[in-house]
């Protein structure tokens, strides 16, 4: 069995895989301690476990005794990297180009060796487009869905509730102008990135406000939610 591991900012996403299929999976908010929630994952005999973590190098220490005491097994980090059969990262210093990002983009390349835009609707907002070529032409970071509250919320001072749902639209009182410039923030992104990949790409989402943002988008959008740990499990078999 093998536990593949993407931590991102806000939670801990993980899976147990055998023979390419994933037989069991969860998310865990970590509040910043991811090696913390670990002992929150199923027990299993492991011949592997692969880590992808975005939140420091200075994490990894931990995770590694974490894994080590939970598991008995050693784990490997996932690197993003200059190239990945085929599939060329644009960043001059590859290293700096969050793993998370490049493990989605190995997802969809891995799945379908053509032009694609993938989003990660998770505590930030990414895009990145990929040529039918392989080459990846780059990307952005942008807040995330609760982030953009944050910001709005953090550098405001009128009243707000917390109570109140995404609809589809415009807003008509505090709570919902709010909610609503907030996800059109992030639909306008994700509508920007998809021009800029031009008609003929595949356009995936991931991340965790990926289920709400997607119900906004065209048809043609696929909502999948397990991309980076898809990406991990091929980047983990060579
Ligand atoms: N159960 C949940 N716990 C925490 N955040 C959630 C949950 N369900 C949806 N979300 C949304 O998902 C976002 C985090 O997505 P996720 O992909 O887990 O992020 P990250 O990869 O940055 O850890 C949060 O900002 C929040 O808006
Ligand atoms: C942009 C990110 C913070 C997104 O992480 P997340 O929102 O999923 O927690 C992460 O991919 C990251 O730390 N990237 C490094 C900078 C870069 O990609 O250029
Ligand atoms: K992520």
């Amino acid at each position: 069995m093998k536990l593949l591991i993407d931590i991102g900012n806000t939670r801990l996403k993980w899976a147990l895989a055998r023979d390419g299929q994933f037989l069991d999976q969860g998310a865990i908010s970590h509040e910043g301690e991811p090696a913390g929630v670990l002992a929150q994952l199923p027990a299993a005999r492991l011949s592997a476990c692969w880590i992808a973590q975005v939140t420091g190098q200075a994490q990894e220490a931990t995770l590694r005794e974490a894994v080590r005491s939970h598991y008995a097994c050693a784990c490997e980090f996932a690197r993003s990297s200059a190239q990945w059969h085929g599939l060329v990262n644009a960043y001059r210093e590859p290293e700096r180009l969050g793993v998370d990002r490049w493990l989605a983009m190995i997802a969809a390349w891995h799945e379908q060796r053509g032009a694609a835009c993938v989003i990660d609707a998770g505590t930030a907002l990414t895009a990145d487009v990929i040529g039918a070529d392989g080459r990846h032409q780059g990307g952005f970071i942008a807040a995330g869905l609760q982030a953009q509250q944050s910001a709005v919320l953090g550098t405001t001072r009128f009243a707000f509730r917390q109570d109140v749902d995404y609809q589809s639209g415009l807003g008509r009182d505090t709570e919902s102008c709010v909610r609503q410039g907030a996800l059109l923030a992030c639909l306008g992104a994700i509508e920007r990135a998809a021009r800029a990949a031009g008609p003929a790409a595949h356009g995936l989402i991931t991340g965790g406000d990926a289920p709400l943002l997607s119900r906004e988008l065209p048809d043609h959008w696929q909502l999948r939610p397990l991309l980076v740990l898809e990406g991990l499990a091929a980047l983990s078999e060579g």
